[in-house]
């Protein structure tokens, strides 16, 4: 018996339990399904090292696919830097300074291209890790679909699917290299860039230029579009370094080369690597060499890293040991990339840069 001579029958309190909890699964999970959604689509949307990762039972993905969906991307990523650049409407912002105090950049044309990049490439591949440069909105989701479709030139080249478990793919995308020179209208130095490592190697890799419409492609033991030069420079080389993060640069290549060696300052990591390969496009300079002293993020130098390697080239720190394209998302030790040439001996001539502190 209740207290004022109310009494509950064990029904009436059955029913009102089950309708109380009715309404806590209703609130609940419409949560729930959010949460679960933002899982789908690569874990905590932002820029960096995004999410989770991959599902340990993700199962296998094609690197041939992962190849035509990362050209696509690189592709639509450009258009949309190209339409900014074009509206003169860049909406230009610094994220902070990078540690040599220069202004860290990013514009409109950085977050609609990344915005593009990541969801086609995470609706396309929902099982691996996608590291992007900007932060991704999770509340401005877009589900961009892939038409299955392998384009001619890279059937051509690669016979057969080359499937790999989902869970050893790290993707990176760089949705706008040389965002600086995009800044000061210097277009032909802007690229929109896709690297897929497996097991932290770097497999394959996009760079794409939005303003000439040229593409570079290779997998490394898969194939290519684009090719290394007949002839490099060896002794003398001409060397492309960055114009906005070059710290020591130029002082350490005159050191290691001599004073006849020509110093070549660009904008973006993807315009460098293009420098020292065969490109058709006429915007672009030519060099022997590409060498950086400070420090640099993975997803602006992991598709050239991949593009050098599978035509027989070498992207290194400056003391010759490989970058591992997963974990954290920087590197320290500098870069050298070359190409037809003794990489090692290249290695052995350049300055221990913690002892002559040109770092
Ligand atoms: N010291 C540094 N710290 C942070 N990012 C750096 C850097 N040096 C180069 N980078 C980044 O590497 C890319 C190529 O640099 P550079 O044109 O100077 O050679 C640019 O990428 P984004 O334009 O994608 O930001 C640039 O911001
Ligand atoms: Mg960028």
């Amino acid at each position: 018996m209740a207290p004022m001579g109310i009494r509950l029958s064990p029904l009436g309190v059955a029913v009102f339990c089950l309708l109380g909890l009715g309404v806590l699964y209703h609130l609940y999970s419409g949560f729930l399904a959010g949460r679960f959604s933002l899982f789908g689509l690569g874990g905590e949307p932002g820029g960096g090292a995004a999410g989770p990762g991959a599902a340990a039972d993700g199962g296998t993905v094609d690197l041939r696919e992962m190849l035509a969906v990362s050209v696509l991307a690189a592709v639509s990523g450009g258009d949309e830097v190209r339409r900014v650049r074009e509206s003169n409407v860049l909406h230009e912002k610094s994220k902070g300074k990078t540690r040599e105090g220069a202004d860290d950049k990013m514009t409109s044309g950085d977050v609609l291209s990344n915005r593009k990049m990541f969801y086609l490439l995470k609706t396309a591949f929902p099982n691996v890790q996608i590291n992007t440069e900007e932060h991704v909105d999770a509340a401005d989701q877009e589900v961009i679909l892939w038409d299955h479709k392998i384009p001619e030139d890279i059937l051509k080249e690669i016979a057969t699917p080359q499937e790999v478990p989902a869970e050893s793919v790290t993707v990176w995308i760089d949705p706008l290299d040389a965002t600086q020179e995009y800044t000061e209208d210097l277009r032909k130095y802007v690229t929109t860039m896709v690297c897929v490592a497996v097991n932290g190697k770097p497999m394959l890799g996009v760079i794409h230029k939005p303003f000439s419409e040229y593409t570079a492609w290779a997998m490394v033991d898969g194939g290519s579009n684009v090719k290394a030069r007949t002839s490099y420079n060896e002794k003398t080389p001409r060397i492309v370094v960055s114009r906005s993060h070059s710290g020591m640069v130029k002082q350490v290549a005159l050191q290691t080369f001599g004073n006849q060696t020509t110093i070549i300052p660009a904008g973006g990591a993807g315009y460098k690597v293009l420098a020292l390969l065969d490109v058709p496009d006429k915007s672009q300079e030519k060099a022997d060499l590409y060498i950086h002293v400070t420090y640099i993020k993975k997803w602006d130098i992991c598709a050239g890293n991949a593009i050098l390697k599978a035509l027989g080239g070498h992207m290194t720190t400056l003391s010759g040991d490989e970058i591992s394209y997963t974990g954290s998302d920087g590197i320290e030790g500098g870069l050298l990339a070359s190409i037809g040439m003794n990489h090692q001996a290249l290695v052995g001539k350049l300055p221990d840069l913690e002892k002559t502190g040109h770092k």
